[in-house]
């Protein structure tokens, strides 16, 4: 039986170095029969716009601001924020198998999550700390400052399924990263990504053979 292609939508907000790690796995077979067929960012300056437009995919710039303008609240605004950018990912053709928040600094509400897993496509996150540690943003800087400070001897990364608690949904996979006392944050932070692009490609075709061919 012919494999089937899959098309994967991926969410960023910056540099975009794990979208281009998934752009050149696709690029050489190590995502076999994988696709990225839309690239959103929440925020227009993302280079990894630029690294999109460069492998000629199409992407989005959906950005919140505008929402907390036109509405009374937060809450009211993220939820119609929410809710346009599921509709946006479902009215891709193709739709994706697969979400891929890569560097995707927002935190989604089931105004999102519902309407995504009612079409049955899956969320994957990038974070890089280790399950139950450090989740949130600023998890590199916080596990460096635990580093340096309570003698943490280790971090890490992960790839785990999207839940509305903020990384805190089942992990794919996992890596630990040794933390080297009186390293800087920008040298843990070097090693942290050289982890990272190795396992959103391999959280990526984990996610996806979950899929079925
Ligand atoms: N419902 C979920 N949403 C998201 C998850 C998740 O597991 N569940 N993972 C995140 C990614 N992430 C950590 O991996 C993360 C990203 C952003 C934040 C955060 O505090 N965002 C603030 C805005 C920060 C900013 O704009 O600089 C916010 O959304 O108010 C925490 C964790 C993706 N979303
Ligand atoms: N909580 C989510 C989070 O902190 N994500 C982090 O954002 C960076 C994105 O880099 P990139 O834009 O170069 O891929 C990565 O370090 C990723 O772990």
């Amino acid at each position: 039986m012919a494999d089937t292609q899959h098309n994967l939508t991926v969410l960023i907000s910056g540099n975009g170095s794990n979208l281009q790690a998934l752009i050149d796995a696709c690029a050489s077979g190590a995502l076999p029969n994988t696709r990225i067929t839309h690239v959103i960012s929440n925020r227009k300056a993302a280079y990894g716009l630029e690294r999109a437009a460069k492998a000629s995919i199409p992407t989005t710039y959906h950005n919140l601001v505008p929402y907390k303008k036109s509405h009374p609240d937060t809450d009211s605004a993220r939820t119609a924020y929410d809710t346009d950018l599921a509709n946006i990912i479902l009215a891709l053709s193709p739709r994706p198998n697969l979400i891929v928040c890569a560097g995707w600094m927002h935190i989604v509400t089931p105004s999102f999550l519902t309407p995504i897993a009612n079409a049955g496509i899956k969320i994957i996150n990038l974070h890089p700390a280790l399950p139950g540690e450090f989740a949130g943003a600023d998890a590199i800087g916080r596990a460096w400052e635990a580093g340096q400070k309570e003698g943490l001897k280790r971090t890490g990364a992960m790839i785990h399924e999207v839940i509305a608690e903020v990384d805190a949904g089942e992990a794919i996979v996992t890596q630990e990263v040794e933390i080297r006392k009186g390293e800087s944050k920008d040298e843990l932070e070097e090693r942290m990504h050289k982890v990272e692009h190795g396992l959103i490609v391999e959280g990526t075709r984990r996610a996806l053979g979950g899929l079925g061919r």
